[in-house]
């Protein structure tokens, strides 16, 4: 795993004249699994919005596995990339969002065969074939048929998950994929988590607020403050000693409400 997946060059991000992303370098290698942690409004989410093209950059370059994600090679130089290309580098990517996203008129079985149909032409069989693999998986084979409003919070986010899945992704995002749900249903949620990051060689990015869950799964946590990494490190060095006041302020606000 020493290829860089990801790497930020110099990203930054205004939303109108406000900066969020701060001349962000950031790399993610093939297979890591990175938490991102950081107060709130600091960008977490905007650095996994920008990876699944759906919120742009401002200024410096995004590479996914060695190809420029918001632009295009023109000969030597790099020009911003059109629809086409975004389409195609967003294949790469799954991202499980906080609040599902789940298609709510559809079946559980078609929220997952939907994109790899439209999107990769899968067949109809092989596309439920694969739905129903990852149903499996996420324990939940038995409830095709239902429409997400029939489900529970915690199974809701386990078919985005298995969604997301779908797609075969290299990457997965996951945005605060636990902070919607009810603590007894958290639980189950982090277990199909867990197993996709022990049991894949997929590269894991997350935004989490589960500190325990986040030291537990992640070879490097990054701190987030004002739009830049403030610390990073291996769990053990970020949660047992952290070096920067910024960060130690920040664990032990979130450590004395768990
Ligand atoms: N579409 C938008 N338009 C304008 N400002 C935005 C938009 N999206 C996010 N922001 C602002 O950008 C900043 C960073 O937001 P972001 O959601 O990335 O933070 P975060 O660290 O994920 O926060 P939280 O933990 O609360 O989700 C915040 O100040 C937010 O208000």
């Amino acid at each position: 795993m020493n290829e860089p997946m990801i790497v930020f060059d110099h990203v930054r991000k205004d939303y109108g004249k406000v900066n969020v992303i701060k001349d962000l370098n950031f790399h993610v290698k093939n297979g890591e699994k990175v938490t991102i942690i950081g107060p709130s409004g600091s960008g977490k989410s905007t650095v996994l919005r920008i990876l699944m093209t759906l919120t742009d950059i401002s200024d410096g370059v995004i590479w996914v596995d060695g190809e420029p994600l918001w632009h295009e090679r023109r000969g030597d130089n790099l020009v911003p990339a059109g629809e086409r290309h975004l389409r195609q580098m967003r294949t790469q990517m799954g991202m499980v969002f906080q609040h599902f996203n789940l298609f709510p008129h559809m079946s559980v079985l078609r929220n997952l065969t939907e994109a790899p149909r439209v999107v990769l032409g899968l067949s109809r069989r092989e596309a439920h074939e694969r739905a129903e693999e990852l149903l499996e998986m996420v324990g939940l084979q038995e409830h095709a048929k239902k429409f997400p409003g029939q489900l529970s919070g915690g199974q809701q986010q386990r078919v985005g998950i298995a969604r997301a899945l779908a797609m075969r992704p290299r990457i997965m995002l996951f945005d605060e994929p636990t902070s919607a749900l009810d603590p007894e249903i958290v639980e189950e949620v982090l277990t199909v988590i867990r197993q996709l990051a022990h049991e894949h060689d997929l590269t894991m990015l997350m935004v989490t607020h589960e500190m325990r869950f986040a030291s537990e799964i992640s070879d490097r946590v990054c701190f987030f403050d004002d739009g830049n990494i403030c610390e990073e490190g291996p769990p053990e060095k970020i949660f047992n000693n952290p070096e920067e006041e910024r960060t130690r302020q920040f664990l032990s606000a979130v450590l004395s409400n768990d």
